[in-house]
């Protein structure tokens, strides 16, 4: 079903922003993994959490929704879940598959894995081969695809392994796998990625250990067999969800748009740090704590940016923002250039080259590279009038959204049921900002 997303003048008001995903996907594991029932509000309820909570429960965590966000979850403890009576359909997640795999290496249970369309495209031998040098059995072919099943083991090695891709997804499989191996298992990153495995664990009295030195890969390390004690916690705000809004509120003359409660922490705040590299004033004001991480509410408004060559120290920081991030620079004065992000190519679609026939399909100037792209931006005159192919890519539906209530002409999408995978409130919140964005 197409959408429209027609330009405005001015978009204006405030918006919470939804649990972030990250943080939401985490805590439904790690409660199932705990001793104790948890309390977790300001969860998303977005379907690629609400799969996990459902494979968790599949797999014997007691989970319930409680509504509004809140949930209750009682553990099974370290090595106490067991074999699901059905297939574990974690539909467009590569998050949710990716840590429940390390979950279920380290238990004794068989079960079978699978996905959408997108997730069964997906490289899963990232997180296989580790799990394999650990003592994982699994069916997957060479190729490392969804649908396969694994058998874990109660009898886990520890290993230490230095992930080639800057992956927090391979990081914490191995880091949750090694929560219940023999030994300690470290996992060496040579370039920092999202820490919120490190951190919640900690929250649920797991120590982790990360030993940081100038110029060496950081070590994370993690002794098996520790418990996880059950916690209350409110989830902190999604930065990448966040991020459309902001970036409505940069492109749209007159504007003033407020979002509160984002979480702030540096291994996600590329994409604001590279938005005031190109020229944009945002606010931050403190707005306490939420799961020990700092959450700010950002005031976001009009600006006239400039491209740059984004710095590569930004981009493990700004992974899923390079699709709005390129909607910024079609908006921008010049040519932005972004190099070191072939991770784009192995999200839930081939984000370089969706981005770039994104742009191309409105007006504006862009080729992708193997490792990133280069925008020519139109300073703030983007056509539009172009009808974007999602591939069933819900970052790639939000931006050419936002991008559309700034351009000369509309711009429509083929499609934006997927956007329920990471945002369900999308649509509402940028209704309540004043975009006109319909069906048809
Ligand atoms: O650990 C996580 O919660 C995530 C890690 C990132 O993936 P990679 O580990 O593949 O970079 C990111 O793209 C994804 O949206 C969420
Ligand atoms: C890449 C993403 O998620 P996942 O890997 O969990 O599918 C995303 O949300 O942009």
């Amino acid at each position: 079903m197409v959408w429209t997303s027609r330009p405005v003048k001015s978009l204006k008001g405030a918006v919470r922003a939804p649990g972030d995903k990250s943080c939401s996907h985490r805590a439904l594991i790690f409660g199932g993994l705990a001793e104790g029932t948890s309390h977790f509000t300001g969860m998303l309820e977005g379907d690629d959490v609400l799969r996990t909570g459902a494979a968790m429960s599949a797999l014997g965590a007691d989970v319930k929704r409680l509504g509004g966000g809140a949930w209750e979850v009682t553990g099974v403890g370290t090595k106490g879940l067991s074999s699901p009576a059905g297939v574990l359909d974690f539909g467009n997640s590569g998050t949710g598959s990716r840590l429940m795999m390390g979950v279920m290496a380290g238990h004794a249970l068989t079960a079978e894995l699978t996905g959408d369309k997108s997730l069964c495209s997906r490289p899963m031998n990232r997180i296989l081969t580790p799990l394999r040098q650990m003592g994982l059995k699994d069916t997957a072919g060479p190729d490392g695809r969804l649908p396969f099943s694994l058998t874990g083991s109660k009898n886990l090695q520890a290993i230490t392994y230095a992930p080639p891709q800057a992956s927090a997804q391979v990081k914490s499989a191995v880091l949750l796998a090694g929560l219940s191996a023999n030994g300690t298992t470290i996992v060496e990153e040579a370039k920092p990625t999202r820490d919120h495995t490190e951190r919640m664990l900690r929250g649920f009295g797991v120590d982790v250990g990360v030993e940081r030195k100038p110029g060496e890969p950081t070590r994370i390390s993690i002794k098996g067999g520790q418990t996880l004690r059950a916690i209350e916690a409110a989830i902190p705000g999604d930065p990448s969800s966040a991020a459309f809004l902001v970036a409505a509120g940069i492109l749209s003359p007159a504007s003033d748009v407020q979002v509160d409660g984002v979480m702030s922490n540096p291994t996600r705040s590329g994409f604001y740090d590279v938005a005031n590299l190109m020229g944009a004033h945002l606010g931050a004001e403190e707005a306490g704590e939420a799961a020990g991480e700092r959450q700010i509410n950002i005031a976001s408004g009009y600006a006239q940016l400039k491209g740059i060559h984004v710095p590569e120290r930004y981009v493990a920081a700004m992974i899923d923002e390079f699709p709005i991030l390129a909607v910024l620079a079609a908006f921008a004065e010049g040519e932005t250039v972004v190099t070191g992000a072939e991770e784009l190519r192995v999200k839930e679609s081939d984000r370089i080259d969706a981005t770039v026939a994104m742009l191309r399909a409105n007006g504006v100037e862009a080729e992708g590279t193997p490792d990133g792209f280069i925008v020519q931006g139109c300073a703030g005159k983007v056509p539009g009038g172009g009808l974007v192919q999602t591939h069933h890519d819900h970052r790639i539906a939000m931006s050419a959204l936002v991008m559309g209530t700034a351009t000369q002409n509309p711009v429509r999408v083929d499609d934006i049921s997927m956007i329920d995978t990471s945002y369900p409130d999308f649509l509402a919140h940028m209704a309540t900002l004043g975009a006109d964005i319909s069906e048809g």
